[in-house]
């Protein structure tokens, strides 16, 4: 299994600071989430990983090698990115789509073969869109398109998975079904997330960037505490554990009275 880490990696634009010597490890199969406010520079640090953006200093490193010296080429088979606007544009169907994950490991114009085929089926199934093979990508909705996505992503056979807000446009059974399936896949990933329960019941670790530094990175327990809601995100919440499964499960206070009891007591 292969580790990612962002050792220092900084980057600017117009000469201002978007990430600041982020340093972050995802050990080899490990699920690390990435959180924090809007505009606290989560996607900056996966552009960083999946090549859109070359850090202004620092490094990345798959597997033990700094990515600027893997070919673009081989770091595309060894990292797959489910992106924010990925596949916005894409006039094909949804078989199609799903067999594109396989393009970085075709040279030339070799056809897919029976393993591969059979591997785009697998996870269409996996991801309940095999019904929509047929189908145009743009006539699906959001959700249905997202797992097109994933499934995608998967077929790369990808040593790691970055992936942007992967549950938007999911409806809470795909969001636990998507979420649970990543973290037995044996798949190196980091996933940034805006819901903070999910982020508990699923990752291994937690990571909290805030005006593009980290601001902490640990086990759920031990990150996602009242404290830290209030401290980073500005919101009163209070923290119990699961009575299911022992996560840590945040109850948010809605009332602005009761978020301004607890940030000026
Ligand atoms: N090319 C750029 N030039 C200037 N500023 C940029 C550029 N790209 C991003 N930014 C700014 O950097 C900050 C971090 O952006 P980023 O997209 O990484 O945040 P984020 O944590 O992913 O936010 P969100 O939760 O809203 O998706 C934002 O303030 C954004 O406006």
């Amino acid at each position: 299994m292969t580790d990612l880490v962002m050792d220092g990696v900084t980057v600017h634009a117009d000469g201002h600071p978007l990430l600041r010597a982020l340093s972050l490890t995802v050990d080899g199969g490990q699920v690390v989430g990435l959180v924090g406010p809007n505009g606290s520079g989560k996607s900056t640090a996966l552009r960083c990983v999946y090549r859109a953006l070359r850090p202004t200093r620092g490094a990345v490193r798959v597997g033990g090698t700094d990515l600027r010296d893997i070919a673009r080429r081989d770091s595309a088979r060894s990292v797959a990115a489910l992106t924010q606007d990925g596949g916005s544009d894409l006039d094909f169907t949804v078989a199609e789509v799903v067999a594109l994950g396989r393009a970085p490991h075709l040279g030339g114009n070799r056809a897919l073969s029976h393993r591969e085929r059979e591997l785009c089926e697998r996870a269409m199934n996996r991801l309940g869109i095999a019904h929509l093979a047929d189908r145009g990508v743009l006539s699906l909705s959001g959700g249905e398109r997202q797992r097109v996505l994933v499934a995608r992503a998967l077929v790369q056979e990808p040593e790691i998975l970055i992936l942007d807000e992967p549950t938007n446009h999911l409806d809470i059974r795909h969001q636990i079904h998507l979420l649970s399936m990543l973290r037995g896949s044996g798949l190196t990933v980091l996933v940034v997330l805006h819901d903070l329960n999910l982020a508990a019941a699923t990752c291994d670790r937690i990571a909290v960037l805030s005006g593009g530094a980290l601001v902490t990175v640990g086990a759920p327990w031990n990150v996602l505490t009242a404290e830290l809601l209030r401290d980073v995100f500005g919101v009163a919440a209070t923290v119990v554990e699961h009575p299911l499964t022992g996560h840590p499960q945040l109850l948010y206070a809605l009332h602005q009275e009761t978020v301004e009891g607890v940030l000026h007591p």
